[in-house]
């Protein structure tokens, strides 16, 4: 919302209707105490079927990977390779992420939650933005929405864009949220490292080369977001997170110790159980691109409950704006040797087009990589 607005935030209202910029806001504490949901938060009865039993997710020691144990790294280049070609889901231990860095950013998610209404309005995302506070995402969609405040922000992989998520904590929030900017700028550094490690695993997993995705994503950008799942009073009744799968390249996600995250493999939701000090992964759309369909980008999605909070944060990893998402050749060779055969799965394309496509076509779920392939296919191409 731009400053000066004139529209007066009322607090007490259920709703607040800015209509300087068509934003309609749901107040979270009014909101969590009504018996019954809106029914704009219900979902489909299919989308909410409920998860049966927990997935086994591989739990990954990354210890010796990242000290180059070469028996180590084969082992946990096979378990991630199993379970990439099945669901996309694996967790890491051992991740180097510093402990008190882990622990700051998912206890800080409070702080930003908790603030007064007025004050996360003010934060609230721009129109054609990612950053900044959403509620139910109701600024942007009018059905479906999901039971979740977020709080949204961006980090570039290069020097250049270094303190840039703290400054944006200031410019938000003001002066009272240097100290939280910190810890998600530390965060998110500590975060793009793990990244790095993470597409080297997947390149020798997937092509025994640890050095092309490395090199692919050292200039890439990420979209960081913390979730925050309040209690809900007709939880079977709604969704935290619609069911999807993640558009960018992998998500490295962080759950605090409440259940909530299901994934939909072999017919039927299961749950990931949390496990404390690892960090989730899971494969998205443009790396199932780029390992050319052989790694899942698979649906999942986060269920609320009755009493309890839940709270996650979510690094969404992507590569630069502009580069070409295209498979290395060792993973295409077999076809007619232009690098651009007829083993491709998927065409070129750019991560910005794919996130354009999300945000003002086709609300991500389960089947965007389909649609964004056959609207790519349609649209007219730029001379
Ligand atoms: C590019 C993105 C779109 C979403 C945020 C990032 C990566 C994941 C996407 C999302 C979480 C998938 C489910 C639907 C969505 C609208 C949500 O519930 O938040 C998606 C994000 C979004 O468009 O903001
Ligand atoms: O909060 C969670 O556990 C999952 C959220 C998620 O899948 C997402 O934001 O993409
Ligand atoms: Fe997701």
């Amino acid at each position: 919302m731009e400053s000066g607005d004139a529209t007066p935030c009322r607090l007490g209202n259920f709703v607040v209707d800015d209509t300087v910029a068509r934003m309609r806001l749901y107040n979270p504490s009014i909101l969590i105490k009504q018996p019954k949901i809106p029914l704009a938060f219900a979902w489909p009865a299919d989308d909410r079927r409920a998860a049966v039993g927990n997935l086994d997710v591989p739990v990954i020691d990354l210890s010796g990977f990242r000290h180059r144990d070469e028996a180590a790294e084969r082992r946990a280049a096979e378990h991630v390779r199993a379970a990439c070609r099945e669901h996309g889901f694996f967790q890491v231990i051992n991740h180097g992420v510093d402990a008190e860095i882990y622990v700051a950013a998912i206890n800080a998610i409070n702080g930003l939650f908790d603030l007064p209404f007025d004050k996360k309005v003010e934060a609230g995302q721009r129109k054609g933005r990612m950053e900044g506070y959403a509620v139910g995402h109701s600024d942007r969609f009018s059905e479906k929405l999901p039971w979740k405040e977020t709080f949204t922000f961006v980090h570039g992989f290069k020097e250049d864009e270094a303190g840039a998520v703290e400054r944006y904590f200031q410019s938000a929030l003001g002066p009272d949220f240097q100290q939280t900017g910190r810890i998600y700028q530390s965060y998110c550094e500590e975060m793009k490292e793990l990244s790095l490690v993470i597409a080297e695993l997947l390149g020798m997993s997937l092509a025994g080369d640890r050095r092309w995705y490395r090199e692919f994503f050292e200039d890439g950008k990420a979209v960081a977001r913390c979730n925050y799942y309040p209690p809900c009073k007709e939880a079977e009744l709604t969704l935290g997170t619609g069911p999807h799968a993640d558009p960018n390249a992998f998500t490295i996600l962080q759950q605090d110790e409440v259940s909530g995250l299901d994934v939909f493999t072999g017919g039927r939701w299961s749950s990931v159980r949390p496990v404390s000090g690892a960090l989730i992964i899971n494969v998205g759309d443009t790396f199932e691109a780029l390992s050319n369909g052989e790694y899942k980008s698979c649906l999942h999605r986060a269920v609320v409950n009755p009493d309890k909070e839940r709270r996650s944060i979510a690094y969404f990893v992507s590569p630069r704006h502009d580069k070409v998402v295209r498979p290395p050749p060792e993973l295409l060779a077999g076809g007619d040797g232009d690098g651009n055969g007829d083993r491709r799965k998927y065409p070129d394309f750019t991560w910005l087009q794919l996130l354009e496509f999300t945000q003002t076509r086709h609300r991500a779920d389960g089947e965007t990589l389909r649609f964004f392939v056959n609207y790519l296919s349609s649209a007219p191409v730029a001379n």
